[in-house]
């Protein structure tokens, strides 16, 4: 028992002995004043250390880990190394806990036979025992796992990219005050949360320049020439096998468009060229931000002709807002169908010009890169009550998710409902996002098998549209890790302010008119 008391005995004699040098010295120096303040800083020093380490996060979570880890039932009986020797229980360690930009990574040494998902499925009941936002689960190697805890939930506030819509009424002073006070104490937290993010994207840096620089890698520090050249999604210009004879294309953006932020703070880009996407996500969890936010990006682009937007509107209500930008716009059933296939018909007659010659697409004014906004994709494919337009309309657009990537076509579909029934070819979209979820099985559905244990909680989402709406999980082709993202809100202003900015600079080709159920064609301009 003596051998762990004597070295924290001989720690606080020494502790002591310095401390008292300091105070007699401080007496010695500065009088009574000094000796006081020398014996407040001792007495604050422990008490404030004391308080921290059992207030701190850290701290709560490493004591509470093996209670929790039994609640959980991950503990598992060790093996007996005499028969008559008692029972011991062992529980997966805490091997490490870092800093990340919004909580903390804890990273736990998995037991034998353990496998990520038994820890994934609890990723609830930790969040709630460690009184966190949110926690997320993945393992980066065999044998480990690492749960990342978000203390504060970065995307709780809505934001746009244009001006806010000035009230009409005057609030009285106390709610301006609280509004006001809320905004810094926003501010402040988003500065915090932005020079943590920094702070650590410099730690990265410097600790990948030192491992290179260990390793004495050539031309380390430097991005391949194919990476460099922008051909990434998520690099922040257009790629897509883009060359550097073609900068016009490449400033305008027509490969990914950014049309929010991320959970880590970095920006949302929206892959679009090679790919297509579909949003889910129940009435009113936002997916008019993610249309109209891709309509947004891409318009500089249309502008040089490069890409052409084609909406079908359904509900008439969504897109039919700036049907001015679209090169061109449908809304009833029959019109709709007819602008899929015609779609299609351009797609085939593409592939064939491209034939042998040509591998991947580059859009010119020649070829544009088509994007067609689908607003609510299942009036199409499950609630088209006309049998015929039902099966040509679910033709039309497998044949384009199957076939018109390659060629620069990309279909961005809309819709609420999940499920199979209602919309059988959700499998053909490589990009897949869900906003607010009606129920947890949905999100499988949406983001592929097990995107939920790994922490896509789209049926958690707030349905409060101030914290909630625009909030989803994206699962990229590349890679099956759900990631959370907030779509920027696009307001009504703002459309408005891009019809008259883009509006009137291009031919528009209005199929139907989303005032008038009689559908009519032809060239508008
Ligand atoms: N990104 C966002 N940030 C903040 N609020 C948003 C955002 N997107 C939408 N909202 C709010 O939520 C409301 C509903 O959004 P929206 O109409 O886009 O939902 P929806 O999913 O398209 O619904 P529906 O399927 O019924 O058309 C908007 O009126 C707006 O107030």
């Amino acid at each position: 028992m003596s051998k762990p008391i004597r070295p924290r005995f001989k720690t606080a004699v020494l502790v002591l002995a310095a401390g008292w040098l300091v105070y007699s010295t401080a007496v010695a120096h500065l009088g009574s004043l000094g000796g006081a303040l020398v014996l407040a800083l001792c007495v604050a020093g422990p008490v404030g250390a004391l308080t921290y380490r059992a207030k701190s996060l850290r701290s709560r979570i490493r004591r509470g880990w093996p209670d929790l880890t039994y609640a959980l039932g991950l503990w598992q009986q060790a093996p007996l190394p005499r028969f008559d020797a008692p029972y011991e229980y062992v529980w997966p360690r805490i091997a490490r806990i870092r800093r990340h930009p919004g909580g903390l990574d804890v990273l736990i040494g998995l037991l034998p036979g353990q496998v990520p998902d038994q820890v994934a499925q609890h990723a609830q009941g930790i969040a709630h025992a460690w009184r966190v936002h949110r926690v997320e689960v993945a393992s980066p190697r065999r044998g480990v796992v690492v749960l990342r805890a978000w203390t504060v939930d970065p995307l709780a506030q809505p934001f746009t990219t244009g001006r806010a819509v000035p009230s009409l009424t005057r609030p009285p002073l106390t709610k301006r005050l609280r509004a006001w006070w809320g905004r810094l104490a926003a501010l402040a937290r988003r500065a915090r949360f932005h020079l943590r993010t920094l702070a650590c994207q410099a730690r990265t840096a410097a600790a990948s320049a030192w491992a290179a620089s260990a390793l004495e890698l050539p031309g380390s520090g430097r991005r391949p020439s194919a990476l460099a050249a922008g051909g990434l999604p998520g690099g922040r210009a257009g790629g897509g096998g883009r060359t550097p004879s073609e900068p016009v294309g490449a400033s305008a953006g027509w490969a990914s468009v950014e049309i929010g932020t991320r959970e880590d703070g970095s920006p949302w880009r929206l892959r679009l060229h090679g790919t297509h996407v579909l949003v889910a996500g129940v009435t009113g969890a936002g997916k008019g931000s993610i249309l109209w936010g891709v309509v947004r990006g891409l318009l500089p682009a249309v502008a040089l002709g490069l890409v052409q937007i084609w909406a079908l509107d359904p509900k008439r209500m969504e897109l039919s807002f700036g049907v001015s930008l679209f090169a061109k716009y449908a809304c009833d059933p029959e019109r709709m169908v007819e602008l899929l296939e015609d779609a299609v018909e351009r797609m085939q007659e593409r592939a064939r010009s491209f034939a042998g010659l040509v591998r991947s697409h580059t859009p010119t004014p020649d070829s544009p890169f088509v994007v067609l906004l689908v607003d609510e994709l299942a009036f199409l494919t499950a609630y088209q009550s006309d049998r015929d337009l039902r099966r040509r309309a679910e033709a039309a657009i497998a044949t384009l998710t199957s076939q018109g990537r390659s060629v620069g076509f990309c279909l961005v579909g809309a819709l609420q409902d999940p499920r199979k029934e209602v919309m059988n070819l959700r499998n053909l979209f490589p990009d897949r996002v869900a906003l607010r979820m009606d129920e947890a099985a949905q999100v499988d559905m949406v983001l592929g098998s097990g995107a939920r244990d790994r922490g896509a909680y789209a049926d958690l989402i707030s349905p409060d549209p101030h914290t909630g709406a625009g909030v989803g999980y994206v699962r990229n082709e590349g890679n099956p890790e759900p990631v959370r993202v907030r779509a920027a809100y696009v307001p009504d202003s703002e459309i408005s302010a891009l019809v008259s900015q883009y509006g009137p600079n291009h031919s528009v080709y209005v199929v139907s008119s989303p005032l008038d159920s009689n559908s009519e064609s032809g060239d508008q301009q």
